[in-house]
């Protein structure tokens, strides 16, 4: 074999080019005739190590702040892995919902199941908002017989068992770092969830046998500052307002880069501020409904020039729709082996409502509701990572699988503030008594 020299290795003066044939031979040469033999420089090196490695840490603080556990493996784990991705006809699907104890994976998982497909959860239960929500979610979808395995999208051993136990004809990729205005609080759970952990998952599907079709979650945020409304998938995205819409816009690229390598099938949605029952508690529409009923102010924000600010809110059934319509509509994967066979579909759509609300729409909403006048502080809206407003052409979605949203605000809020009341009971402290 001919000697392989590492050509991209810097060149200038006092760097090194290395000729690897040769490279193990001249280690015992350089060892004794190298100052590697020098004590002190070793001393020197440890103490460097040590300081990387105190940096290293503290770095990983923010994304440590938010618990995550894991519990995974044995015959009994694998017995319910198994009795979960049982579907009810071989024409049915077989997916992995990753985030299946959120707001919309738990919506998604149940809507697949009563269909009759195996449905397997994956969540790593952290702590970014009340976990016991989370759990209670779980409570639900165990109840229909869809097990949900407690780990992480970041745990490329855990994937590989469960590729390797189960033929998932798809992945429903919905676990992500969410919030908009969270990333300036801990921006490292955004890069550990929406980037390194796609790409785990990512890289788990492509070697998968067979590989499945992925379907999973973008966002509206990726439009940024575009002022054209209806945001159209063909507008530019590359003026993210926050790291959150980032991390998305970057999922977006990730995924087509495995899509042209490995030929794996690609679906991303992006979704419009989305709410309904068993939601997040970290979105207005939830927090503002706990902290009107506990008497507590609201913050409303305001865009320049006093203009309200507005979203294309879009209510869960709804968006459960589009993703189930996606995945029907999705294509089979065309690698095999970690290798692309042919040509696979990548598809792009989003998943809004239509007709945006002010928010100051939404609080009078929740206040007739409610019954309870909101005390509402308006201020500017600060320059965290907000747009001004969001607004969906949704006519791709519609073409492809039929995407018809039907449900608007005040009919949506009325079922969430229903559940709201039937699980935290009036008093808006956000606990759960039952
Ligand atoms: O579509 C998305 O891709 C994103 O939707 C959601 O983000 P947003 O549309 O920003 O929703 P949300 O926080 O409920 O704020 C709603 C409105 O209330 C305003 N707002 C908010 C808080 C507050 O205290 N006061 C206020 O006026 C605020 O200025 C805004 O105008 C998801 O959280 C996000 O994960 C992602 O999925």
């Amino acid at each position: 074999m001919p000697p392989l020299v590492i050509d991209n290795f810097p060149s200038t003066p006092g760097k090194v080019k290395v000729e690897r044939s040769n490279y193990f031979g001249r280690m015992s040469h350089h060892w004794q005739s190298s100052s590697l033999a020098n004590p002190l420089l070793w001393l020197f090196g440890l103490a460097s190590l040590a300081v990387v490695l105190v940096v290293l840490l503290n770095s990983l603080d923010g994304y440590k702040a938010v618990h995550i556990s894991s519990t995974w493996g044995g015959a009994q784990w694998e017995k319910q892995v198994r009795l979960s991705a049982h579907r009810k006809r071989s024409d049915n699907k077989v997916v992995l919902v990753t985030g299946a104890a959120g707001f919309v994976g738990m919506h998604v998982s149940l809507a697949l199941r009563k269909r009759g497909d195996g449905v397997v959860g994956l969540d790593n239960f952290n702590s970014y908002y009340d976990p016991s929500l989370k759990r209670a979610r779980r409570k639900v979808v165990e109840n229909h017989g869809i097990f949900i395995v407690e780990g992480d999208i970041n745990d490329a051993a855990l994937l590989k068992k469960l590729f390797d136990m189960i033929s998932f004809t798809h992945v429903m990729h919905l676990a992500a770092q969410a919030g908009v205005r969270y990333a300036m609080e801990n921006p490292s759970s955004y890069v550990h969830s929406n980037i390194a952990g796609l790409v785990t998952l990512l890289e788990a599907c492509k070697s998968a046998q067979p590989q499945p079709a992925v379907i999973w979650a973008s966002s509206s945020s990726v439009y940024g500052l575009n002022t054209k409304v209806p945001f159209s998938e063909l507008d530019r995205t590359d003026r993210p307002a926050s790291l959150y819409a980032a991390t998305k816009k970057a999922g977006e690229e990730i995924t087509h880069t495995y899509n042209h390598i490995y030929g794996l099938s690609i679906t991303g949605l992006r979704f419009f501020t989305v709410y309904g029952p068993w939601g997040r508690p970290d979105m207005a529409y939830f927090s503002f409904t706990r902290d009107i009923l506990a008497g507590k102010p609201i913050t409303v924000y305001q865009g320049p020039n006093q203009m309200e600010l507005a979203r294309d809110f879009t209510y869960i059934d709804d968006i459960v729709k589009g993703c189930v319509g996606s995945l029907d509509t999705a294509k089979k994967s065309t690698g095999s082996g970690g290798k692309k066979r042919g040509p696979a579909q990548y598809r792009i759509f989003n998943l809004g409502n239509t007709s945006p609300v002010t928010v100051p729409k939404l609080v009078s909403i929740l206040e007739k509701l409610l019954k309870v006048k909101a005390k509402k502080y308006i201020v500017a809206m600060p320059g965290n990572g907000d747009v001004p407003f969001t607004h969906a052409n949704i006519s791709l979605a519609h073409k492809e699988f039929g995407y018809k949203p039907s449900t608007d605000l005040s009919t949506g809020l009325k079922k969430f503030v229903r559940w709201y009341l039937s699980f935290y009971g009036t008093r808006g402290d956000g606990i759960r008594r039952s």
